[in-house]
């Protein structure tokens, strides 16, 4: 493993036709730091991810993990890599036709049925740790509140040990006190799995929680990046404005 930073994005540009959505994204994030990317809807921020992930191409740039170019990846290099990562989908992303413990080891066994027993124990051990009992191993993920889904998907998302888990809106669809209770949650699997975490979110109260660091993407690139405790005292016009929700201001 390299002693560097964990991700590094180096003039990251991708387009979609005409329209350039990243446009020189520079971000590096630090092992076992956790940095949360804000910027309004249509900014850029899952394309973001979809390119560090792999799933998108970007046109020009360095992507690098552990020092590692992931860009273009095939094959088992791509296994490999994919496997250092960890997902927390936007809306939980669930199967309601498996069980929890299935859910929650569906990484481990690719939902293939493998030592049942064993694998029950995982998603156990794993549920308690999002403070879920192990009583709701056997139910469909329909029949938990979207509070509950979330822990479950959080217990899934950790399961296989990722060294770098991605937060996609981790409190959308949360009340305001369920999505803190979320952020406490992801504030502690971050320390004490020791992982490095990237966020992706509007909700500055989340933003400030869960993230020591927090990027502003506005107009294809990084216009910001400080310490969390920075995020309303930025003396940035840009994000003033979208950390207030203002109508008026440089932000069109
Ligand atoms: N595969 C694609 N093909 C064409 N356009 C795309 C594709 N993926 C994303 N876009 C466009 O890129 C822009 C940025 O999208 P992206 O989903 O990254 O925004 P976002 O910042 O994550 O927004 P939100 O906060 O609403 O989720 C959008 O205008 C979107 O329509």
């Amino acid at each position: 493993m390299s002693a560097g930073p964990k991700i590094v994005l180096d003039r990251v540009t991708k387009r979609f036709g005409e329209r350039a959505i990243l446009n020189g994204v520079d971000l590096s994030i630090e092992a076992g730091e956790s940095l949360a990317i804000i910027g309004q809807s249509g900014s850029g921020k899952s394309v973001t991810l979809k390119c560090i992930l792999g799933l998108i191409q970007p046109d020009a740039g360095s992507i690098l993990v552990d020092g590692e170019s992931v860009i273009g990846l095939r094959g088992k290099d791509q296994e490999r890599v994919r496997a250092k990562f960890g997902m927390l989908f936007q809306g939980s992303a669930l199967f309601d036709s498996l069980p929890v413990w299935r859910n929650v080891t569906f990484g481990l066994t690719q939902g293939r049925s493998r030592d049942t027993a064993h694998m029950k124990k995982v998603a156990e051990e794993n549920l308690e740790r999002v403070g879920l009992d192990g009583k709701i191993l056997n139910l469909r993920p329909n029949e938990l509140s979207g509070g509950m889904q979330k822990r479950v998907a959080l217990a899934r998302a950790i399961a296989p040990r990722p060294e770098i888990i991605f937060f996609d809106e981790p409190t959308t669809g949360l009340d305001p006190i369920r999505a803190d209770v979320i952020n406490d949650l992801i504030v502690s699997l971050v320390e004490d799995l020791g992982v490095t975490a990237l966020t992706i979110t509007h909700d500055m109260a989340s933003a400030r929680k869960i993230a020591h660091r927090v990027a502003m993407l506005y107009d294809g690139r990084i216009i910001w990046e400080g310490p969390q405790d920075r995020l309303y005292d930025s003396g940035n016009p840009y994000v003033d404005q979208f950390v207030q929700g203002r109508a008026d201001g440089p932000i069109r």
